[in-house]
């Protein structure tokens, strides 16, 4: 008989919590898992799934516009948020449901409460103490807003999941994904977007031609960009309408912007705070981020972290991935480091963008000489629509041994085309095995085996 009560506790029931739980549970262990919010987290209930499905939804938009260039009469559209809204709440609690059902069938015992833990193998929920071999804590991200007066008026992409009613004008602050996500979703449902960035263009980190060919390609669907530009404060008026006060980059101030809903998507801190890290001697960095190995083994030994809370990379297949490196370590003898050097990802704006790898700014910084191939064109869908939209596709090819080692897309199918070139870079993929693939004709993604020429290195 075990001196604990758990093998395993694990504190936060999202993407990570919920994948180790039942990863551990179906190796034999007694696992419990705490949750405060709903079992899910954000990808399920605050992130992924529920924008997904707005981003969806508001694509029909564009295909209704561009009906009639092939053929079909389409009489006025008219468009129903609130219902839109039910149909993504009622997906939401469906996934919920599963995913309890998941850690139910596992064997997990699920306990509904804020965990805090009360020092090595202890954890307190409510007024109850509760003893595990094993910690893991997987408590996920919350978003962060700056402090300036009238911050009180924004909302975060929690709430615009959620909004009552579209606004008529919306101004979003931030240029990272969920701000261009969101103007994108919005913009497409007619609402006016402006988006405020501080530096010049958004998706800071991302390759710089997908950064440029994506303002480009937002700002020709109507949203308005204001780059260099910052809110100092945030005030509401009488008839309910938000003044924002702009500071231009150069320190100008005295602009004011209006809008009826403003959107603060300025990033995401770890959820660490009052959990009792500090008592039991957990190491978090400046941001709050838990401190952990190559193993995910944080500073306390039998303590581990999972996921956001680590601030490793904020991304849900991620999160799932270094949940089965811990649980194969710590119940199958298999300790594996996690990989993070070929994670694809996908911004789901409008137009998307995909990557995997390096873009080239960091490639030429990591390999030094690389050659880069890259297109802009309109795919066959918008010859008929007539619609000025470029796809851009990009390879980075390290020029020594010619691997292929950045792909990087903006085009409305993006993330659906770069998931399987993420195979063929895990698997070393060189310039040559691309060329020696036949395309599937006609598509989009054809051009990535056709690409020939090389970018003059005189036009960089
Ligand atoms: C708007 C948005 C869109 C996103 N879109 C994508 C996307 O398209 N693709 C992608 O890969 N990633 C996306 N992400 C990121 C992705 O959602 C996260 O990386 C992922 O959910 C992290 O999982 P996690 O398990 O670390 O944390 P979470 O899913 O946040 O889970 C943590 C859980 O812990 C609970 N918790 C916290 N503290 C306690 C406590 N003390 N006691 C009990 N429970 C606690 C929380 O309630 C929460 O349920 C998006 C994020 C956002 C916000
Ligand atoms: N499609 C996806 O995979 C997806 C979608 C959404 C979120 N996510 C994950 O969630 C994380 C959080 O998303 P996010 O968009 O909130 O964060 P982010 O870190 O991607 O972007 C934050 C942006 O806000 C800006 N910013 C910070 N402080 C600011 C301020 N005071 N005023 C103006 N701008 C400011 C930053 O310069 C940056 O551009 C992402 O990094 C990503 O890992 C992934």
């Amino acid at each position: 008989m075990s001196e604990f009560d758990y093998d395993l506790f694990i504190v936060g029931a999202g993407s990570a919590g919920v994948r180790a739980g039942r990863l551990a549970a179906t190796s034999g262990a007694r696992v419990a898992i705490a949750e405060e919010r709903r079992v899910g987290g954000t990808c399920v209930l605050r992130g992924c799934v529920p924008k997904k499905l707005l981003v969806i939804g508001s694509h029909f938009a564009e295909d209704f516009a561009d009906a009639p260039a092939y053929g079909w009469t389409v009489p006025t559209p008219s468009f129903d948020w609130p219902r839109l809204i039910a149909a993504k709440n009622r997906e939401l609690d469906r996934l919920h449901g599963i995913y309890r059902r998941l850690l139910s069938d596992a064997g997990v015992t699920v306990l509904e409460g804020r965990a805090k833990l009360a020092g090595p193998g202890r954890i307190g929920l409510g007024s109850r103490t509760i003893s595990a071999e094993r910690i893991i804590v997987a408590t996920g991200g919350w978003p962060v807003l700056p402090d300036i007066p009238g911050i009180g008026h924004a909302i975060t992409s929690n709430e615009a999941l959620d909004l009552p009613a579209l606004p008529k004008r919306l101004a979003i602050v931030g240029g990272g994904y969920i701000a261009v996500e969101f103007a994108g979703l919005f913009n497409a449902l007619g609402v006016e977007v402006t988006l405020f960035t501080r530096g010049d263009l958004p998706l800071r980190g991302f390759d710089e031609d997908v950064r440029l060919t994506l303002a480009e390609e937002m700002a020709k669907k109507g949203i308005a960009i204001r780059s260099r530009t910052r809110v100092s404060a945030i005030e509401r008026g009488g008839d309910g309408t938000l003044r924002l006060d702009l500071v231009d980059q150069d320190g100008s101030a005295g602009r004011a912007f209006e809008a009826d809903c403003v959107l603060y998507a300025t990033g995401r801190h770890p959820n660490s705070r009052g959990i009792g890290l500090e008592e039991t001697g957990v190491a978090v960095d400046e941001l709050g981020a838990i401190r952990v190995d190559e193993f995910s083994q944080t500073s306390v030994p039998g303590i581990f972290a999972l996921g956001d809370v680590t601030n490793r990379m904020a991304l849900t297949p991620v999160a799932l991935a270094e949940a089965r490196c811990l649980i194969e370590g710590l119940y199958h003898g298999r300790p594996r480091a996690m990989d993070y050097s070929l994670v694809p990802s996908a911004v789901f704006s409008q137009p998307a963008v995909a990557t995997v790898g390096l873009g080239e700014a960091a490639a030429r910084q990591r390999w030094g000489e690389v050659d880069i191939y890259v297109t802009w064109f309109r795919s066959l869908r918008h010859t008929l629509t007539g619609r000025d939209e470029q796809v851009m596709m990009k390879l980075v090819v390290k020029r020594d041994d010619q691997r292929v080692v950045g792909c990087h897309m903006v085009g409305a199918e993006a993330p659906e085309i770069v998931q399987g070139l993420a195979v063929a870079l895990t698997a070393g993929a060189t310039k040559k095995d691309f060329d020696a693939t036949i395309g599937i004709h006609p598509t989009v993604a054809e051009e990535w085996v056709t690409l020939r020429e090389k970018r003059p290195e005189t036009s960089l």
